[in-house]
């Protein structure tokens, strides 16, 4: 089960309840009153709020819930594929099964337990899943919420193959937004990118800041370890800091007329922008035995004040 430090911190807890579709989902609380939930459907971070109780990630209000998909929103894993180009379903399986709670996970370098509400999970392969991506791998994540109530996710994948395996991986993370045409993103300038809505052509970044005005879905390759979303409006700005995950993919589907995505209202692309810490341009190779990490941190500072973070 969850942990937390003892003793300074009585009221920090890790709960566990079922959500509306019956999956256990765990909620981790600081003593300020910020929280975290997590599904074990996907490992899917579902919700994550500040000490004024005010929601920063962004859920489409036509999730399914009852759906054997994870639902748009929140924080999703993608392993052991992003996109669809290999033979597993678009962006992996992991997002898609369920996961168990792990109560004495090995212990995890550098990770200082003060103060932090945290949860372990687990994840093996299936019998199907090796038809299709025959390699034995152990995926431990391990969600986190510190007294300051930064959220930060790791995830540890062992090879426990007699080969060596590649995967790409991804946190994707729909932050939510007052407006997208008003949130400005920076830390990828000069950078190079491939756009996905271009045949993946490589584009290099020009402007000071990155806007959005229309469709994007792009892959920044070698990114800074922290980049930041501003968002002026609602006085939020979110940092996203980040280790062994070289690019970033900046994604919003803005408002397909022709091709309406199922599980996102009509309007809802306003308040969202999807922002993932990846690995993909390079797929990892992991040999037999041996253990990679990758990990996130989210922080929502106030707006001015991003610049004296980094
Ligand atoms: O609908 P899905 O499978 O969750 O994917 C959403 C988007 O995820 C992004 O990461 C991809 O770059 C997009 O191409 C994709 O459309």
């Amino acid at each position: 089960m969850g942990q937390y430090a003892p003793v300074w911190d009585h009221r920090a807890s890790v709960k566990v309840t079922k959500d509306m579709s019956g999956t256990n989902q765990v909620t981790l609380r600081n003593p300020q009153g910020a929280s975290v939930k997590v599904s074990l459907h996907g490992g899917q971070v579902t919700s994550w709020r500040n000490d004024r109780g005010e929601e920063l990630l962004f859920s489409s209000s036509k999730a399914i819930s009852k759906s054997l998909k994870s639902t748009r929103g929140g924080i999703s894993v993608f392993f052991p594929q992003y996109g669809n180009g290999g033979s597993v379903e678009q962006h992996g399986f992991a997002r898609n099964k369920i996961w168990t709670i792990e109560d004495n996970p090995p212990s995890l370098k550098s990770f200082d337990t003060q103060g932090k509400s945290f949860i372990d999970l687990l994840l093996k392969p299936s019998e199907d899943d090796l038809k299709f991506w025959p390699h034995a791998f152990e995926f431990r994540l391990r969600v986190s919420l510190a007294s300051d109530g930064s959220l930060s996710l790791t995830s540890r994948i062992r090879n426990i193959n007699g080969k060596p395996f590649k995967f790409s991986f991804a946190y994707q993370t729909y932050f939510s937004v007052s407006n997208i045409s008003e949130v400005r993103l920076e830390g990828l300038e000069t950078l190079d990118y491939r756009d996905n809505l271009c045949q993946k052509e490589l584009f290099t970044e020009q402007g000071d800041a990155i806007t959005f005005e229309a469709e994007m879905d792009r892959v920044y390759h070698l990114s800074p370890n922290c980049i930041a979303v501003l968002d002026h409006e609602k006085k939020r700005t979110y940092l996203i800091k980040k280790e062994g995950l070289p690019d970033i993919v900046l994604w919003n589907p803005w408002q397909k007329k022709s091709k309406a995505m199922v599980d996102l209202g009509d309007e809802e692309y306003k308040k969202m922008l999807c922002v993932d810490g990846a690995a993909i341009e390079k797929p990892i190779t992991l040999k037999p035995g041996k253990e990679w990490t990758g990990r996130v941190e989210l922080v929502m500072v106030p707006s001015t004040h991003w610049n004296d973070d980094l």
